[in-house]
């Protein structure tokens, strides 16, 4: 079907000759045609919510760096907006929402789960217009926030080192937290579903502030609803990554997810009994990246021994927009020429 499909064997769990690569924000400010076309635009948003544009940021990796597989160019924060609150990016800044989640009240105010997808046709047309770019080269990545870490934005307002505010609330109002976690979730999983109709043939789940909850909790208010995404998305493969929250791998490895995404912190060995029988994605420090390309290659080789089969290359985290791109060719061209042994 593909003429590449690396990825998705992988992402089965069939043998493979050697593991297949991507970079999380592979689609950013690392290539030059994304700056020039980015500069051109009002902001960050207009790029999202015009298909054609998304679509052709979306390509650009798969030209530039011959990745096995594309991600959508979009961004978790189309759920919350989707959901009724709106959000600016704001330059050197990032996200933030006017307008938060506070009392039952503002809850209440939010469409209704079922409707919000209906309000993200741009990201579809996206899909269908990057899907006829790719013309069957690779595979096409789709993916959303974690509930809770999009909880975590619709209650902060926006970044936070501590998400204190969205923390307090699990505390103070446990049932008005469930029933919002549970739209975001119900939300996200018809979206979801929607985009595999369009095209994504593996749906990947970030859980960015899975590290800010301590493990009760991010059993109670995090995987819980991982866990009813994945189960409304059977028959598709599905990458969970949780990051920083080593607590949380065990009960991923429960989850019905085939792939499980690993940060930079992570111990691959330990991981792999925790989450035995998935196949692991990950895991290099993005700063390694800056190293030059020599050291990229030789650390990038002692990832892929380390990790052995069953793996799909990646680094622990999206790559840092000021990379240089010798070294992130030098990352994939590394992982393209390896070989498993017998
Ligand atoms: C937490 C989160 C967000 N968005 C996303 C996450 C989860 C992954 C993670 O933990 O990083 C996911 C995301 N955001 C974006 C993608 C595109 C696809 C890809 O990976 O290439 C993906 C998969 C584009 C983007 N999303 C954003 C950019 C940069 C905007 C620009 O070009 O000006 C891109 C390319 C903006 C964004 N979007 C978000 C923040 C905090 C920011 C600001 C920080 C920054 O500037 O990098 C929210």
């Amino acid at each position: 079907m593909y003429t590449n499909d690396l990825f998705l064997r992988a992402a089965r769990g069939e043998r493979v000759e050697r593991p297949p690569v991507w970079l999380m924000r592979q689609a950013g400010r690392i290539l030059p045609q994304y700056r020039a076309l980015r500069a051109s635009l009002s902001g960050f948003k207009e790029l999202v919510s015009t298909p054609d544009l998304a679509a052709e940021v979306t390509v650009q990796p798969v030209d530039e760096l011959g990745v096995d597989a594309a991600i959508i160019f979009s961004d978790i924060l189309v759920i919350p907006e989707a959901l009724g609150l709106d959000y600016t990016m704001v330059e050197k800044v990032g996200p933030r929402f006017p307008k938060v989640i506070r009392s039952k009240a503002d809850v209440d105010a939010l469409r209704p789960a079922a409707d919000a997808p209906g309000h993200l046709g741009y990201v579809y047309d996206a899909l269908d217009a990057t899907k006829q770019r790719l013309a069957d080269r690779v595979p096409l990545i789709g993916f959303a926030g974690a509930p809770w870490t999009i909880f975590a934005y619709m209650v902060e307002g926006g970044g936070s080192k501590t998400f204190s505010k969205a923390r307090r609330m699990l505390y103070q109002d446990p049932q008005l937290s469930h029933q919002l976690l549970e739209r975001i979730a119900l939300a996200t999983a018809v979206y979801l579903k929607k985009k595999v109709r369009h095209g994504a043939d593996l749906i990947q789940l970030f859980d960015s502030w899975a590290g800010v909850l301590p493990p009760d909790h991010y059993r109670e208010f995090s995987l819980r609803y991982i866990d009813l995404i994945c189960r409304e998305l059977t028959g598709t493969p599905v990458t969970v990554f949780a990051k920083d929250a080593r607590h949380a791998l065990s009960g991923i490895g429960q989850l019905s997810c085939q792939v499980v995404q690993l940060d930079w912190i992570a111990d691959v060995d330990k991981a792999r009994a925790q989450v035995q029988g998935k196949v692991l994605q990950g895991n290099m420090d993005p700063a390694q990246l800056y190293a030059d390309t020599e050291q990229v290659a030789k650390a990038t080789r002692a990832m892929l021994d380390r990790f052995g089969r069953g793996h799909i290359a990646n680094l622990g985290h999206g790559v840092y927009p000021d990379t240089p791109l010798d070294g992130v060719k030098a990352f994939v061209n590394t992982v393209k020429a390896y070989r498993y042994g017998a």
